[in-house]
């Protein structure tokens, strides 16, 4: 592979805003490693208060020019931005899995996800309509007019730093805001290459920024800021809950793409090798490390042992790995840490009573054991019940924990006893049975025979403690735009 960060031009070791690249103002930085070897890959500014003040400053200032410009000009810079990012997809993957570690084959994917949403927001930016309602009162007329909300932040995950970014971004700078995004510290550089692209493409100064550093010490300048109007976050509920009570002094317009556990149900009914395909992408995308994976997998007991033996073979055979090499299934988890505590869900499960029927150990043959790598089997336990915490809490990582039930009244009771409600799952060919069971879901989504359901066009959000607000579909540039209400009297011809 003749790939290096080193060599890339998209490869950006200092924060973007104020429409420049800068250092901290104290110069300080912190250090951003491969997942795969624990290699320091390079470093990011650690920002400062006033680093943040001033990021937020600028885009005040921008958002005045952005916001005035028409709908048609913003559209035309988002698709030169589409367009620049396909262009370098290439080195964006390579950028993602560097830091991330998901397969390249899973990065390229992410990458055009990413470009997606750029382009459908560019053309959503042409179509913010209005209303002119008919007045219930002689000489009056009711517009209705969307305006942009002013200056937003964001604040966005590891496992999807490319399309978390353009999920946000896009939405924002197409309704007529400036954005600062503040991405993980794990994952900030394929934020700042994304950034480097709209640089090029020619959003202007102060209109977006790159924040990297400490959360905490940004986030606290960003909701304390009466300056910002609104705050997108995708991360966990905990953290969602915090920054959800930081902003409530200075009400702020919120989106929360939060945690999940999203149940499947595989019906005797269904396409049995479709189900246990879906479930294979379902639960071991991105190392099982997304919202919206299989948390728990509830089997109808007829078909239960021959799915989980079906789908424990399967598992089996997965390829772990370096995310850069291109026959790599799975990469490391985000951090030792996380395969760590992998590890105990699972020694926690079996004490409880599951049983492993693949998987279960740390570590891939392919990269040599040491205590600064992060991989852990695909493991399927079975035998799994309900209050068992494998299947009460979200588990971000390979562990597939499969369930029985009887009934299609008992499969609905389990899966929404949860305090969760983003993501669901139903595998059957009954299409009577396939509309109810939709309808009784308490998720804010329910893929029916398909796994693959997140996409630009639809409205990607939860409910309960997963969240509130969608993103992509016609709905997700509401997000960043107010309602004005104007009635315009004395139009009645004089007496
Ligand atoms: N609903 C969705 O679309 C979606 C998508 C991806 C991830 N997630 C959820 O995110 C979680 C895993 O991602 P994660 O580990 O990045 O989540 P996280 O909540 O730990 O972090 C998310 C972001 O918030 C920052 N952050 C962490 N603690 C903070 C604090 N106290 N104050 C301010 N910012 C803070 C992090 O640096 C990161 O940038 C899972 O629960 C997953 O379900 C949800
Ligand atoms: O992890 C959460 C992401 O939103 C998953 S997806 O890429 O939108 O399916």
């Amino acid at each position: 592979m003749s790939f290096t960060l080193a060599s890339c031009a998209l490869f950006k070791q200092q924060a973007y805003h104020s429409g420049q690249w800068l250092d901290a103002k104290d110069k300080k930085t912190f250090e951003v490693t491969n997942p795969a070897t624990g290699d320091v890959l390079g470093t990011c500014p650690s920002l400062t208060e006033e680093d943040v003040e001033n990021a937020i400053s600028a885009a005040q200032e921008a958002f005045r020019s952005w916001s005035a410009q028409t709908a048609a000009h913003r559209a035309s810079v988002l698709k030169r931005w589409h367009g620049l990012i396909l262009a370098h997809k290439e080195d964006l993957a390579r950028i993602m899995t560097s830091e991330q570690g998901k397969p390249i084959t899973e990065s390229r994917i992410e990458v055009d996800i990413s470009a997606a949403y750029v382009e459908w927001f560019a053309e959503e930016a042409r179509r913010v309509y209005g209303d002119v309602i008919p007045s219930p009162v002689g000489g009056r007329q009711t517009l209705v007019t969307k305006h942009p909300v002013g200056v937003a932040a964001a604040i966005t995950p590891w496992n999807f730093p490319a399309s978390m970014f353009t999920r946000k971004l896009a939405p924002a700078l197409a309704a007529g805001c400036a954005m600062i995004v503040r991405p993980s510290e794990r994952t900030p550089f394929v934020a700042l290459a994304f950034a480097a692209l709209a640089e090029e493409a020619g959003l202007p100064p102060g209109v977006f920024s790159v924040l990297t550093g400490s959360s905490r010490r940004i986030v606290k300048v960003i909701t304390e800021s009466q300056t910002v109007r609104k705050i997108s976050f995708t991360g966990s509920t905990e953290v969602g809950k915090s920054l959800i009570k930081q902003s409530a002094d200075t009400v702020k317009r919120m989106s929360m793409e939060l945690g999940g556990n999203a149940p499947i149900l595989i019906f005797d009914d269904c396409d049995i090798e479709a189900a246990i395909s879906g479930l294979m992408a379902l639960k071991f995308r991105n190392a099982g490390q997304t919202c919206v994976c299989a948390n728990r997998i509830f089997v109808q007991n007829s078909i239960r042992d021959e799915v989980v033996a079906r789908f424990a073979e399967r598992a089996a055979a997965l390829k772990l790995g370096d995310g850069h090499a291109e026959d790599t299934d799975i990469g490391p988890l985000i951090t030792p840490d996380a395969a760590q505590k992998m590890h105990e869900i699972v020694q926690d499960a079996v004490k409880a009573g599951a049983r492993i029927v693949t998987g279960g150990q740390m570590g891939c043959e392919d990269v040599a054991p040491n205590e600064k790598t992060a991989f852990y089997q695909p493991t399927v336990l079975t035998d799994v019940t309900p209050t068992m915490d494998v299947a009460r809490n979200e588990i971000f990582g390979p562990i597939a924990p499969v369930l029985g039930f009887d009934t299609e009244e008992e499969a609905i009771a389990l899966a929404n006893d949860t305090q969760y409600g983003l993501a669901s799952y139903i595998y059957t060919q009954d299409l009577g049975r396939a509309w109810r069971v939709s309808d009784a879901l308490e998720y804010g989504m329910v893929g029916v025979n398909e796994v693959a359901i997140s996409n630009e066009v639809a409205p990607f959000g939860g409910i309960k403690e997963s969240g509130f607000g969608r993103e992509g579909s016609k709905y997700g540039i509401d997000e960043y735009l107010d309602i004005k209400y104007r009635c315009m009297g004395g139009l009645a011809k004089p007496a």
